[in-house]
Order: C-alpha cells, then structure tokens, then sequence
C-alpha cells in the first residue's frame, strides 16, 4: 500500500467539508448539487446528465487538456470515476484506488488492495474493476478477489475489509458497489467459471454482512438468508434432478447494476447469465413444465434494507445464451399514455429495449433496438419473449443477434433531460451456437456448454469482423420505443456515454476517439484523439465554478474481442490513464501510431491435432487476456512479439509463473508442458500469418 502525505491538508484547504462527506441526504439531493459526481451514474436514478452547461454545443470544439493522471498498470480500466468537493476517487486495473485532485491530477494517495495475480485466472474479462462508491467519509472497494474494503478517504488507510465470497470457488468482483441508507451493496462475477451468484448488503460503517440474496435456488436446502422466501418458486423452475448447475450453483451472477431506488424504495439488482450457457446442460427442460431458471437474466427488486424479494421481471426465460441482464438500469419517470409511470428503463444483451413498472416489475414495452435472431418480439400480454424455435441451437447451430457480446453490454448508457432521449452504446454482433456435445468442466476456464464459433483464423478474421461486427451509438426514444438517430463506430467494443446540459452526449470509441455529439441530432461536434479507448462512462464536475470533463484512457477490457484486430495501436501497452479536459486547457497531444513489427516466429514442428489442442487451449486460458487469434487487445503482451516465443523452456517458464509479480498467473495446475508446447506452436503460426502479412505490405509496390 503506498501513501502520499497531505491529502487531508489540501482538501481542507479548498474545502471546508471532510472528504467524501457523502450520506443519504446529499445523494437524494444530487441534481441540486451537480458539481459533484457522487455515485455511480451520478444520481441515484444513474441516468448519467449532467446538470452542467458551461461546456455546450457553441463551445465545445475549444475543449482542453487540464490534466492527465497516469496510472501505474497498462491493464484495462472500466471505472466511472467518484468526485466529492474536488477530489476524484477511482480505480484502475486489480481494483487499485487512486485518490487525485480533481482540480490538477494531483495524487493525494493510493489504495493498493494487493489482489494476489493469480485470480486472473478466474475473471472472464481483464483484471478490471468499475470504480467505488463513497460514503460517510469512506471510499470502498470491491476487489477481483473478492473483498469489500472501507478506506478513509483521507489518507488511504483501511478501515475495515471483508471477504464477501467464498474464495475457493471461481468467484471475483468487478462491479462498482452502490452506497444508500447506511449499507453499502456488492454482486460478484464468475457465471462461465461455475459459481452461484448473490447479493450481499454490508453496514458501512462495521462491515457487519447485513443480508444477502441468492439468485438461484440451493438445491439443498434454505442458505439462511433473504432469498429463501422464494427459493420454493425459484426451484419449481429448475430440474432438480439433473444438470450441471446442481454443481456450479447455476451462475446468475450480478456483476454490474445495482440501483437504490428513493421513490420505490427497492433495490433493482441486474442478474447473469446461467452456468453453463446451454440451459439443456445446466438444467435440462422437462416438458411440460415451467423450465424458465429463475431468477437469472431479470431486473430483480428487493428490499434495500432486508433484501426481502418484491418483484422481478425476467427478461430471458431459460436463458441460454450468456443473455445477461446485468447491464445499467436507468430510473425515471415517463409520460406514456397520459400518465405519469415510474420506470425503469433497460437494455440488456438481449437486444430489446425494456421499459418496466418500478412498482410492481410490470412490463410497460420491449421494442428491439438491435437485429433480434433469436425472438421475433416480445407478448405485451405475458410479458414473455416469443422465441425463435431454433435459436435454443440443440438441433443445429445458429445466427443468434445478439450474441453474449451484447446488443448492450456494461458501458453505460445515458438519459438527457433535455431531449428525453436514450444513449446507447449498440453491438450488433451476431455469432453461430452449437451445442456442445463434449462439454466438460474445467476450473480455471471458461465454461459455456457452448461450441459459439466466432471467426477464421487468421488474415481472414479481420475481414469477417469487419463485415459482421457492427457498433454504433443510438438516441433512443423510450416512450415511442423507437431510433431517434445513430452514428455508426468502428467495431463493437466503444465506451459508455454521457448527456449534458450542454445539449451534448460524450463517448470514447474502440480506436482511441473521443467524441461530443448534438444531442438532438448525432452531429459529431468535437472529435479527439484520447490516447486510448474510454471505455467507462464519461463524467462532469466542476471546482470553483470550473466545468471539467473527465475519461479515462487504457487498453484491455473487453477490446480483446475485436478492437484489438481491428486497431492501429495493437500492442501499444503504455499506461492507462485519466484524461480531464476543460474550455482553454493545453492543446491535445499528438500521438503517433506505435509502429511494432512482429519478429520473424520459430518453426516448430507440429501435427495437425497440436495446433489444434493449441488453439483450444489457447481460447480457453489465455484468449480472456491476450485476445482472440492472439491479437492483443494493447494492455497485455501481443504473444505474438514475445521473445519468449522463440524457445520453448521460456515459454513454459513464463506460463508456469515466472513473471506471476508482473501480473501473469501461474497456470502449471491446468497446462502440462504438451499444452504448453502446443499453445506455443498455435501462437507460432498466428505470428507468421502477422509477420508474413507485414513483409507482404513492405515489399509492395508504393502505389
Ligand atoms: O457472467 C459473468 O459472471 C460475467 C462477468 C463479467 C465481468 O465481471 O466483467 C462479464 C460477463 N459475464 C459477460 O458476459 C460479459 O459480456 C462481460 C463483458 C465484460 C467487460 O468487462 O467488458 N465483463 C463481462
Ligand atoms: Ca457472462
């Protein structure tokens, strides 16, 4: 844990309040206080508007650099980022806090909760975290591994920690815990990997585990804790008698939203997607019956204070599909048919578009804002889907649209009140399933029951994800529930957004760009080059009557899906970072592409069936970090250029825990040396695709 002296001092002298001096009041006041960004989405309703319009559509083009925090990992950084009088709270890579001066980026002092690197091995997507929260003079933090840890926001210290799982199973956290009435709450992650997701609520102040609410039934027996009123009805919808989820607890986890609701008082938590995917694995249908796997892929309400169930709407009935719905939640109030309705508003992987009664978990609509395969609608009557009978893909693969990449994944999405208007960031990301004959369990390792081909290998992927993977940027009407208008992107994985007073939306793009739109009408009104993808959502604040905009800059993070292939700056790990920008700030720095040539690979000698166990084995351990085709996605190494490619014994060191403190895990409990070798000749050859494409491009003719 490393300190930096003074933090107090300097925010007492710009200050009078202590820092993080953040309750119950001050947040239910939030939009009366829009210099701050306090929690999460701003306000408890997380709509992501900023009250604050002295950067607006007239001036946004003069908009500088006020300063650049570096941080000290190359990982990717998903974190919204916290700030309360000044002072700016958020994580980077292995759940580390920084506290800086939001005024000049200055570091007041880091939290370093020393995550041991090998729970890598079990976080699906980077070792990333999506910020803290802040209460009563305290900043928490959820780490990957799996503490919740209360830090004085003066000086960095820890206060109190708990390990909120068990920690022998594939469990992390990569969610932002949300503070409201004295509790602070926290999910977990870990859906692919075999676990039993929940919800847990802590005192503040104590640490004391207050109550916790399981998203799938114990087939045991009752936990003793909040979810077992409704483990009876829970239970009614899984086969009790076979699957794999009698095992892994059927996955369910909740690994982002979570929303306090002050007008409904519930808790809206967004539960996973099942484990293993292919809900004939997990929990085989019985026909006839009601095969639905409660309570995954729903908008669950409780109790704030019990974690008492009231009321939940499932949004995929026996998902299947890695069809979370996770994903933000927006509170609000609409007109829609001439009353005023409290809703919720959502839109999850699944590709439809929810509007949803926040007093009784009543559908109001679901209209797609996405190409949907696998329903052709959804029955306004039972609120259920209406399925596609194919896209169950038992019989034969199928195109499902969308894919477990999401229609809309965790990158938030924003509401104006200005226009009315919804801003999210869209994939339109359709991929072939296929059952999974030969499923079996593997710890450390994704586990899907799911033969999902994405792509060739090879020159030919980029082509392909070109051509099928397609992101933009919609304004959303969720009243009609239709397009107000888009702006298509570059690949799929581009951040979440922000609306202003203004009259702006803010987005970061998967190369790099960072973006202010016209609200009303998509026009691209400033459009820069961050460094590096901001993929959290975009925040505002303002000191002294000074309006910044804040995002952060890094690679990682989901890029690995398709922005590493599709990027220029493949393999550029410098430092993520925090970018803030003000009206008059310094002039953007110009930022040359990295030029990194691929050095010629080893041949090694390999059989048809190597490379092949080299491939699967590669998807399985190293893809979550190195990419897909072993393309990079900039915050790890590209293994492709590792000059410990070049031998095998290097190799085998390395994935044995030879640079563990650097951040890669030992993986000697699942890869023998054959595995090892044979990875290592599937990266040989994705090298010399890259090495023979770059000489091909140097030696042609200039045109
Ligand atoms: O089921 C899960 O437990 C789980 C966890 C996470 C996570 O914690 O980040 C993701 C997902 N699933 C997931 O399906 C997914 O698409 C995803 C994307 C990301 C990301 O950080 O970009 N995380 C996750
Ligand atoms: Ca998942």
């Amino acid at each position: 844990m490393a300190l930096a002296a003074g933090a107090f001092s300097l925010i007492s002298a710009t200050n009078p309040r202590r820092p993080a001096a953040v309750d119950q009041a001050r947040l239910e006041q939030a939009d009366a206080d829009p210099a701050n960004w306090m929690t999460h989405g701003r306000t408890f309703n997380e709509d992501r508007y900023s009250p604050l319009g002295a950067i607006n559509r007239q001036n946004v083009s003069k908009l500088g650099v006020a300063w650049s925090y570096e941080m000290r990992e190359s990982r990717g950084v998903e974190a919204t980022p916290i700030v309360v009088d000044g002072v700016m709270y958020i994580t980077s890579a292995w759940s580390i806090v920084h506290a800086i001066d939001a005024t000049n980026g200055k570091e007041l002092w880091v939290y370093d909760p020393e995550v041991p690197r090998i729970t890598g091995t079990k976080a699906c997507c980077d070792a990333i975290s999506r910020g803290v929260t802040v209460w009563n003079g305290k900043v928490y933090v959820a780490t990957l591994d799996g503490r919740l840890v209360a830090i004085d926001a003066r000086n960095g210290r820890k206060v109190w920690e708990q390990v909120t799982l068990d920690r022998s199973k594939p469990y992390t956290i990569t969610g932002a815990p949300r503070a409201a009435r004295g509790l602070i709450y926290i999910g977990n992650s870990g859906s692919e990997y075999g676990v039993r997701g929940f919800v847990s609520a802590y005192d503040a102040e104590t640490g004391k585990l207050r109550w916790r609410f399981y998203i799938t039934p114990n087939p045991k027996g009752p936990d003793g804790a909040a979810s077992d009123s409704v483990r009876d009805r829970a239970l009614e919808t899984w086969n009790t008698a076979a699957g794999e989820w009698l095992r892994s607890g059927g996955g369910g986890a909740s690994w982002d939203a979570l929303v306090f609701d002050k007008e409904t008082n519930t808790l809206w938590i967004g539960t996973g997607n099942g484990g293993p995917w292919n809900r004939e694995l997990r929990s085989p249908s019985i026909p006839g019956r009601n095969n639905d796997n409660l309570y995954l892929s729903s908008v669950l309400g409780v109790d704030p204070d019990t974690g008492a169930y009231k009321c939940h709407y499932q949004e995929t009935p026996g998902e299947t599909w890695d069809f979370t719905a996770t994903q933000p939640m927006i509170l609000t109030t609409l007109k829609i048919g001439g009353s005023d309705r409290r809703v919720l508003l959502h839109a999850p992987k699944n590709g439809f578009f929810y509007v949803i009664d926040r007093t009784n978990c009543g559908l109001i609509s679901a209209k797609p804002f996405v190409p949907v395969s696998w329903a052709t609608g959804v029955d306004p009557k039972s609120g259920r889907p209406i399925e596609n009978p194919e896209a169950r893909f038992q019989s034969a693969p199928f195109l499902v649209s969308p894919s477990g990449w999401g229609g809309h994944n965790w990158h938030p999405m924003s509401m104006s009140r200005q226009t009315g208007l919804v801003y999210i960031p869209v994939r339109d990301a359709p991929v072939h399933y296929a059952a999974d004959p030969a499923f079996v369990h593997r710890e450390g390792s994704y586990n899907t029951g799911t033969a999902y081909t994405a792509f060739p290998e090879g020159p030919a992927a980029r082509e392909m994800i070109r051509k099928l993977l397609k992101g933009y940027l919609l304004a959303w009407d969720p009243v009609q529930q239709k397009e107000a208008w888009r702006v298509p992107l570059p690949g799929i994985d581009n951040g979440g957004t922000l609306a202003t007073a203004g009259g702006l939306v803010f987005q970061g793009t998967v190369d790099g760009r960072l973006r202010a739109y016209n609200a009303r009408t998509g026009a691209i009104l400033w459009d820069i080059d961050n460094g590096a993808p901001a993929f959290g959502g975009p925040i505002s604040y303002s000191v002294k009557g000074r309006q910044y905009l804040a995002v952060t800059a890094s690679f990682g993070t989901p890029a690995y899906l398709t922005g590493a292939i599709l990027s220029t700056k493949v393999g550029d790990m410098r430092k993520s970072r925090v970018n803030v920008y003000r009206l008059g700030g310094a002039p953007i720095p110009k930022r040359p592409v990295v030029e990194n040539p691929t050095p010629e690979p080893p041949v090694i000698a390999a059989s048809e069936e190597m490379l092949q166990a080299g491939s699967l084995n590669y998807s399985h351990y190293c893809l979550g970090c190195h990419g897909m085709s072993a393309v990079s996605g900039g915050a790890t190494p590209d293994l492709r250029r590792t000059p410990y490619l070049q031998d095998g014994e290097s190799f085998r060191a390395v994935v044995h825990g030879a640079l563990a403190t650097s951040g890669m895990p030992n993986f000697s409990a699942w890869l023998k040396d054959a595995d090892v070798e044979a990875i290592r000749a599937y990266i040989a050859g994705r090298a010399r695709d890259a090495f023979q494409e770059e000489q091909k491009r140097k030696h042609a003719p200039v045109k």
